[in-house]
């Protein structure tokens, strides 16, 4: 069928539409009932255009969501103890309920005391140790957006997490940001999990075994039709900008065009994960919000 696409194609913009509206529905009770209005902030280090444009999105999505939001442009050659002054700053401040520092940062900044120095409380990326290590116990609050954003896919488009229970998941990546959270997301959603790598042995063959595969790699429409099994769903979190007849255009880690013929459902690229992680961290300042009044509010039960 000549539009075959568009059966299978699973929406992450209107997925991430629907999200925020209901974050900014419940972002206005709190307003009318603590008289709180959840406060978000976004530092950038230097220039880097792509960045630019995923903190822009970022802002952009704050306001639809009724969050305030305030962005902090520090200069490419900012120093460690400049970066480290800001976050503690805002770490004090009581209007600021999340902290995200956009990565990478240049070169010779440390991400590591960065993430650390954060407040766990604040950490709407989920990066910070505190969470890391909530998330694999099984306790978490904060989770990192982007495995977010594809687990919520997941389970709208199976009706339900009971319907991951016993599928085999495939994730090709095991970055901190993405491949490795979303792997402990899919384990308590009781997926058989299998994590795939640049130093993995027949990668394809495993791939192929896959009843939900998700990419998480870099390498522009790297999965190909033969990874796929037929019949499985394809989660594409990669986001690459090429050149294809002397125009920039952003691809997958997926070669949409072939896979989308043997997946029972794909994501795209645009318009798939990166939408759903912008919305997740609507959701998580919300939720950061919600705790921080928790918190100091002693007799509140
Ligand atoms: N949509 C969104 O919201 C987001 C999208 N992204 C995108 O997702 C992609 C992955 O990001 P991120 O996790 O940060 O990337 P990283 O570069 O941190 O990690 C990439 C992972 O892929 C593995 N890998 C690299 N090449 C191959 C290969 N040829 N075969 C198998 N595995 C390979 C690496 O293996 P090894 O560990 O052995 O080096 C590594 O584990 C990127 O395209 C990024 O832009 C990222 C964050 C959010
Ligand atoms: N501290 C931190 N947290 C992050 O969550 C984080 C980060 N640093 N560094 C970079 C990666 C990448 N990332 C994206 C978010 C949204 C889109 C997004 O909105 N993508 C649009 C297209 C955007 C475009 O046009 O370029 C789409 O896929 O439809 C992409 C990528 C978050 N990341
Ligand atoms: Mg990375």
């Amino acid at each position: 069928m000549s539009d075959r696409y568009h059966e299978n194609r699973i929406d992450g913009k209107a997925m991430a539409d629907r999200l925020v509206a209901d974050v900014a529905k419940q972002v206005a009770t709190l307003k009318q009932t603590e008289h709180v209005i959840p406060g978000l902030a976004v530092v950038i280090v230097g220039d880097d255009p792509a960045s630019k444009v995923y903190v822009g999105n970022k802002i952009k999505r704050a306001k639809e969501a009724g969050l305030n939001s305030i962005k902090y442009e520090l200069p490419e050659n900012c120093t460690q103890d400049e970066l480290e002054q800001l976050i503690e700053r805002l770490n004090n401040d009581a209007d600021v309920h999340g902290i995200l520092v956009q990565l990478p940062l240049p070169k010779p900044l440390s991400e590591a005391r960065v993430i650390e120095l954060i407040s766990a409380e604040k950490d709407v990326d989920g990066f910070h140790p505190q969470n890391v290590g909530r998330l694999v116990a099984g306790q978490h609050s904060l989770v990192p957006c982007t495995p977010l954003g594809c687990l919520i896919m997941l389970r709208e488009h199976f009706h339900g997490e009971a319907a991951l229970s016993g599928k085999h998941a495939v994730v090709i990546g095991r970055s901190n940001i993405v491949g490795k959270p979303l792997a402990q997301l899919l384990l308590q959603a009781n997926c058989t999990v299998s994590i795939v790598h640049s130093r993995t042995r027949d990668i394809e063959t495993l791939c192929r075994q896959a009843d939900i595969l998700i990419a998480a790699v870099g390498r522009p429409q790297l999965v190909e039709k033969n990874w796929v099994k037929p019949g499985a769903v394809v989660i594409d979190v990669g986001i690459n900008a090429i050149e294809s007849d002397g125009a920039r255009k952003l691809v997958g880690d997926v070669d949409f065009a072939s896979v989308s013929q043997v997946a029972s459902a794909i994501t795209p690229v645009p318009g798939g994960v990166g939408p759903m992680t912008i919305a997740c961290l609507m959701q998580n300042t919300l939720n950061a919000a919600r705790m921080q009044i928790q918190h100091s509010d002693p007799i509140r039960t």
